[in-house]
């Protein structure tokens, strides 16, 4: 029970007060349907510079996210900032152009809140892409790491887009993250890869989320490196949280934009506008990798 003496604050209902409810989400959502004569079986979020990925989209309708009620903006360069509606392979989806970042002053609970909303969509599957760092040191710039498994840094400092009052609507308080990153479709984009010309270059690992906007020290990559991690970004792991928790499988995969420097002695430096252009170079083969996860899903199913 909670206190009720005359001098305790009253309990004030977090789910009330949440800019994110679950009615405040359902009136997005509500909005978007209204859009589209359709439902949406795949959602696909882009990483940075990967905007291209909702090219290869057949009869698209795109929103703005400043049209969208409830819906933050996309406030980073190769993040342009629209909701895409429409087909792949004769399959009905909706693609993120632009996703939010912790270090854009977002909570997490606000970067991931989009993912909800696909839920209330419809979707059955998640597609999630970053730009990342390989602390691989087998892994080189133009590389794919399907990612099996996530350490979340964030998580251990206690910052968890699941923190505050749970929403049963959407999963249970304590959801297991085993098997977060659906095995079925990660042994299938082994095959598919190669199909799309990159045979050479794809890699299975663990990717780890750091606040950002910093990329990592010398030594922050080191330590990386010795926990196990392969690639390093500022997002993806509070959204794949946030997609366990409601029951959606998720594909996920980085590209590495950028070596994650280990040595002292070198001059390179990450930059953003490096991993915007790296991303681009790799844009035909990535849109021909993800048609073929699509392809497949239709032919086969989520599950
Ligand atoms: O993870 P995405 O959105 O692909 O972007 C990555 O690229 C940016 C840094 O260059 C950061 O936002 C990092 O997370
Ligand atoms: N570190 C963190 N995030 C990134 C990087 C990196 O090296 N490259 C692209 N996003």
């Amino acid at each position: 029970m909670p206190c009720t003496g005359l001098n305790c604050p009253k309990p004030t209902s977090l789910e009330t007060n949440n800019e994110y409810s679950y009615e405040k989400l359902t009136q997005t959502a509500e909005y978007l349907k209204s859009l589209i004569s359709f439902t949406p079986q795949i959602g696909i979020i882009c990483g940075s510079g990967l905007g291209s990925l909702a090219d290869s989209i057949q009869q698209k309708i795109e929103v703005p996210y400043p049209q969208i009620p409830n819906f933050p903006q996309s406030t980073v360069k190769g993040h342009s900032g629209c909701l895409v509606f429409g087909y792949i392979a004769t399959v009905p989806l909706v693609c993120m152009k632009g996703r939010f970042h912790y270090y854009e002053g977002y909570p997490l609970e606000k970067c991931a809140m989009p993912v909800r909303v696909m839920k209330l969509l419809g979707i059955e599957l998640l597609i999630v892409t970053n730009a990342a760092g390989g602390l691989n040191p087998n892994y080189k710039v133009g590389d794919v790491m399907l990612i099996k498994d996530h350490v979340n840094l964030m998580g251990f400092a206690g910052c968890n887009p699941l923190r505050g009052p749970n929403e049963e609507r959407f999963g249970p308080r304590f959801p297991s993250m085993n098997g977060a990153y659906d095995p079925r479709l990660r042994a299938e984009a082994q095959k598919i890869a190669q199909g799309a010309g990159l045979a050479k270059g794809v890699h299975e690992g663990v990717y780890a989320c750091l606040g950002g906007p910093c990329y990592e020290t010398i030594a922050e990559n080191r330590l990386l490196r010795q926990l196990g991690v392969d690639t390093v970004g500022m997002s993806t792991v509070h959204e794949v949280i946030v997609a366990k928790h409601c029951g959606l499988p998720v594909f996920a995969f980085s590209l590495v934009t950028n070596e994650s420097v280990c040595d002292y002695e070198s001059k390179v430096e990450p930059k953003h506008d490096e991993v915007i252009d790296a991303a681009k170079s790799m844009e035909a083969v990535l849109q021909k990798f993800v048609q073929g996860i699509i392809e497949f899903v239709a032919k086969n199913g989520v599950k």
